[in-house]
């Protein structure tokens, strides 16, 4: 389709694969990042060429402004109301197709907007593909107010998980804090390994400077892994992933 040539296969794939399940009327939400920004374009080109009918709520405002661009139809979430499918790329994806988000500061648009639709498609490269979360460092959005005081709160929480002593670190861009879409901050917990996701989540939950945390639990319906050969595979939930070979492949 639209795409140039640069473009990585494996998210390539990953994003054919996925517009591939798009139908005519659909309403979709449409994520954020680099993976999902190939789909955007793989959409626009679709809709372009069968003129199908679409209504779009995107997960940040770069996805809007890249998708009304390219001539999607782009409105707020609370006009359409509920979404048939949302597809967007993650941090790390667990055999349970449990997620880290955040990677793009976005996770907070992204899992209401996930959550307000009938089945999340995630697509990534095999790269994101892990045993256990937790290598990439979980992002939090932190409201602005009390911002030192909710750190204090997360790293006692972090200890009484067995997982104190881990650095929980202010996003910036470039030497300043970084702002999301929401006006808040972001705290990015590099922790390694994350046992116990539920337990973690959990925790999180009940600390009121928090906002949202980047673990999106039960919630990927479909995982759709490119490959550099411009193959996929398809996992949906408890399938399982094998996720050395797909980890792996190509190295
Ligand atoms: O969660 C996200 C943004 O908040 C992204 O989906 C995630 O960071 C993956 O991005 P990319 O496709 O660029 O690797």
């Amino acid at each position: 389709m639209s795409q140039s040539l640069q473009t990585d296969p494996a998210k390539l794939a990953a994003a054919r694969a996925a517009v591939a399940l798009v139908a005519d009327g659909m309403r979709l939400g449409l994520g954020t990042g680099s993976t999902a920004s190939v789909m955007v374009r793989e959409l626009a080109a679709r809709v372009a060429a069968e003129g199908l009918s679409l209504r779009c709520a995107a997960t940040s405002k770069a996805t809007a402004q890249l998708a009304e661009s390219l001539g999607l139809r782009v409105e707020g979430l609370d006009q359409i109301g509920w979404l048939d499918m949302t597809i967007d790329g993650a941090d790390e994806v667990d055999p349970h197709l449990h997620l880290i988000k955040g990677g793009g500061a976005a996770h907070l648009r992204e899992k209401i907007v996930a959550a307000a639709s009938d089945r999340m498609v995630v697509i990534a490269d095999p790269g994101k593909v892990v045993e256990v979360l937790g290598a990439f460092p979980l992002p939090v959005e932190v409201l602005q107010f009390g911002f030192e005081t909710t750190r204090t709160l997360i790293r006692r929480a972090l200890e009484e998980l067995d997982l104190g002593g881990r650095d929980v670190l202010q996003r910036l861009t470039g030497s300043d804090a970084l702002v999301t879409d929401e006006g808040n901050f972001i705290l990015d917990l590099h922790l390694g390994q994350i046992p116990d996701p539920v337990a973690l989540s959990r925790a999180l939950q009940g600390i009121p400077g928090i906002v949202e945390h980047g673990l999106f639990l039960g919630m990927c319906d479909l995982a759709i892994i490119g490959r550099e050969d411009g193959s996929v595979v398809e996992l949906a939930r408890d399938d399982g992933i094998d996720a050395d070979m797909l980890a792996h492949e190509g190295d």
